[in-house]
């Protein structure tokens, strides 16, 4: 039988996103360098701001700031172009900042984010293969042929059953 819709993809709801997030803000604690705090919080405009907010609220980081990199057209990828830098005053180096995003897919995104901040740490809450060298950290691995549908993008619909009626 051919794969319903919703098995076509992997399906992240807001409960799964936030238990992943908080599962990545749990395994970066204590890990910055020095005293193993971190001093910021960078997030990757737009999908790493909500994994962001759930792991500087975790550990209890108040400074965040971000970084806009335009790389899809919907699913189609392009040229990846930052559009807003960080405060580098705040960032520097980018040593003891936790960059944040909520997937690697090819990496190209992360490649220029981490030529702004060469020392910051890299963490995604989802990586592909291709992508996984770009990130320090990340919390769960999908196929490279596998696309992630994140809860702001989808609303509740109904679905055929399994077996239909005819
Ligand atoms: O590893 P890559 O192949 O570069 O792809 C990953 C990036 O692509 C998506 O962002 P997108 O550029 O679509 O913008 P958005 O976060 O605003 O949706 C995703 O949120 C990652 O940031
Ligand atoms: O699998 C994906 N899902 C959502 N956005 C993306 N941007 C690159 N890959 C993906
Ligand atoms: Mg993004």
């Amino acid at each position: 039988m051919d794969k319903l819709p919703h098995e076509k993809g992997f399906h992240v709801s807001w409960d799964q996103l936030h238990r992943d997030a908080r599962a990545l803000a749990w395994r970066l604690d204590g890990h910055g360098p020095d005293d193993g705090a971190w001093k910021a919080v960078v997030a990757i405009t737009r999908g790493g701001m909500a994994p962001a907010m759930i792991v500087a609220r975790e550990l209890d980081i108040r400074h965040v700031d971000t970084i806009s990199v335009k790389s899809y057209n919907h699913q189609t990828q392009s040229e990846p172009k930052v559009i807003k830098s960080p405060d580098m005053d705040l960032v520097g180096d980018g040593t003891g900042v936790l960059i944040i995003d909520d997937l690697v897919d090819t990496g190209r995104t992360l490649e220029v984010v981490r030529a702004h901040m060469p020392k910051a740490h890299v963490a995604t809450v989802y990586a592909k293969p291709q992508g996984r060298g770009q990130v320090d950290s990340f919390i769960t691995e999908v196929s490279q042929d596998t696309w992630i549908f994140f809860p702001w993008d989808m609303a509740l619909q109904y679905v055929q059953p399994y077996r239909g009626t005819d």
